[in-house]
């Protein structure tokens, strides 16, 4: 009773709180021992004031910010957001390494609501995202995707957007849709057997859809993750759910035209794969996560990472090649010197093109497209270099950071296709290069996206001389961290003779 009383006293009460805060504040820095070095935060909110106010003040995107706190605690560096514990990797090694252990295998759950429903592969988790992995490297395999025999499908769109730009001779434009309906058209023939033409103003008008998802994706980022916060309606979270349901009713218009025509006898696409594994496995009575519910988001997934990654790549090699007249010349000579004028660059010559393919690995470690890959999240607890990290800890691989570390590359600002050439002239093979990050989760679509990237690239460089609009300085910033890409610009082209 009288310990009761020395509690209620407001004598009492003070040192009950003390005794609170004392307990809480020792528990958080003896959590904090185990962790790997990095800022405090603000209670909760954690390091959110931080990027909010150097992003809105500053103007410093994410990755950006990640890297500058890098530099100051670390090249493997945690910190708190809303609650949860974000893992930076800014080194080649580590990212390497964690994202090798089945524990790291996750995403972080995001809710949008409204939005529509299932798990693409892309964003599952657990036994969905294996199966759809698995199933989805097995039909990239079988349609030889990324295989000298698929070359041909992409050179065949290259020659269309040839024909269209020798069209815009004497005019400036902005080739970003032309870019991206040329590389959609090779993921929509390997996923739907679709293709549109240049001209389809109502097909420009979902790749700018798609490009806006991305957008929103990337900026509405941690608090999505958060259940409460992500049911907050903000107006870029009612846009991102609008977005979604009309790509998800434009996909679902596919899955339903595939479905009423659908052949076993004769799959023509993954699509039809798809329905044809769903229906095996419905036939032999067994689970499986290859299901009418993930096949929506999983087509999804495979065409905006198939046409966005892609043509912001090509966005970026055009406005480098604008901005730097000389590394042109010298691709074009090489191409001229290896293939002649007679006809366009194959894959079999990319061997003998040693400056061209430098000047591509230079595009890929400046534009750092997918500049903070896709957040993994820990399922267990795992150790790592001493350190406990728990789990549901959000790992992020920082690709910028790694392709601008000045310990790393030498004037990591500077764009020099030089960097990734030996003394004989060969690539250096070991360069610390991850466009497409590494481990378990290493981007499914690699071997397609250099294969485009090679064959649009050449092409363009091969049939036609690009040049900047007007005399002011080409600007190489780009915006957002999740698909990085150059702010809009025009070019002028002249036809090689
Ligand atoms: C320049 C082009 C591309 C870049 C820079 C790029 C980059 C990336 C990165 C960084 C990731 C995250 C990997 C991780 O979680 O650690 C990823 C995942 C992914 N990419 Fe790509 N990508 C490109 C092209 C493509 C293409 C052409 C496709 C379609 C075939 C594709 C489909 C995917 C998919 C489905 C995932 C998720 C894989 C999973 O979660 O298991 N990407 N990509």
């Amino acid at each position: 009773m009288e310990m009761l009383k020395y509690i209620c006293s407001s004598v009492g009460m003070t040192t009950v709180i003390l005794c609170l805060v004392i307990l809480l504040a020792l528990r958080v820095i003896f959590k904090a021992r185990y962790l790997p070095p990095g800022p405090w935060g603000f209670p909760w909110l954690g390091m959110v004031p931080y990027f909010w106010l150097v992003g809105r003040l500053d103007g410093v995107q994410r990755h950006e910010a990640l890297a500058h706190l890098a530099a100051r605690y670390g090249k493997v560096f945690s910190f708190t957001v809303l609650g949860k514990l974000v893992l930076v990797l800014s080194n080649k090694e580590a990212v390497e390494e964690v994202f090798r252990r089945q524990e790291l295998n996750d995403r972080p759950k995001v809710w949008i609501k409204n939005g529509p429903k299932g798990e693409g592969l892309a964003t599952a988790s657990g036994e969905a995202w294996k199966q759809q992995r698995a199933f989805t490297v097995r039909i990239l395999d079988k349609f030889g995707v990324g295989k000298p025999a698929f070359e041909e499908k992409i050179a065949r769109e290259a020659r269309s957007l040839l024909s269209v730009i020798a069209k815009k001779e004497g005019q400036s434009f902005d080739p970003k849709h032309l870019l991206m309906l040329c590389v959609s058209n090779v993921i929509t023939e390997l996923l739907f057997s679709t293709k549109h033409e240049y001209g389809d103003a109502d097909y420009m008008k979902h790749l700018d859809a798609i490009r806006e998802i991305t957008h929103l994706m990337g900026s509405s980022g941690a608090a999505n993750s958060v259940y409460l916060l992500s049911h907050i309606p903000t107006p870029s979270r009612i846009r991102l759910a609008e977005l979604l349901s009309y790509e998800a009713n434009t996909i679902e218009g596919m899955i339903k035209t595939h479905l009423d025509i659908l052949d076993r006898g004769n799959l023509r696409d993954y699509l039809d794969e798809y329905l044809n594994e769903m229906l095996s496995t419905c036939e032999e009575g067994l689970q499986s996560e290859i299901s009418r519910e993930n096949l929506n988001r999983n087509l999804s997934h495979l065409f905006l990472a198939g046409t966005e990654n892609i043509s912001t790549t090509l966005r970026w090699s055009l406005l480098f090649m604008i901005g730097k007249p000389d590394v042109q010349a010298r691709v074009q000579a090489e191409l001229d010197r290896v293939v002649g004028r007679e006809r366009l660059p194959t894959l079999a010559d990319e061997p003998s093109l040693p400056y061209t393919r430098a000047t591509m690995l230079e595009i890929q470690r400046a534009a750092s497209t997918a500049a903070l890959g896709a957040a993994h999240r820990s399922s267990r607890s795992f150790s790592y270099r001493g350190w406990t990290i728990p789990a549901d800890t959000t790992v992020i691989c920082n690709v910028w950071a790694i392709h601008n570390d000045p310990e790393i590359w030498q004037d990591p600002a500077e764009f020099k296709p030089e960097r990734f050439l030996g003394e004989d002239n060969e690539i250096i093979k070991d360069a610390c290069l991850i466009p497409f990050s590494a481990g378990n989760r290493v981007c499914v679509g690699r071997h397609l996206a250099r294969m485009e990237i090679f064959v649009f690239f050449s092409h363009l460089m091969h049939r036609f001389h690009f040049r900047k609009v007007g005399n002011s300085p080409v600007s190489f910033q780009g915006h957002g961290s999740f698909a990085r890409e150059p702010l809009d610009f025009q070019v002028e082209v002249t036809e090689r003779k």
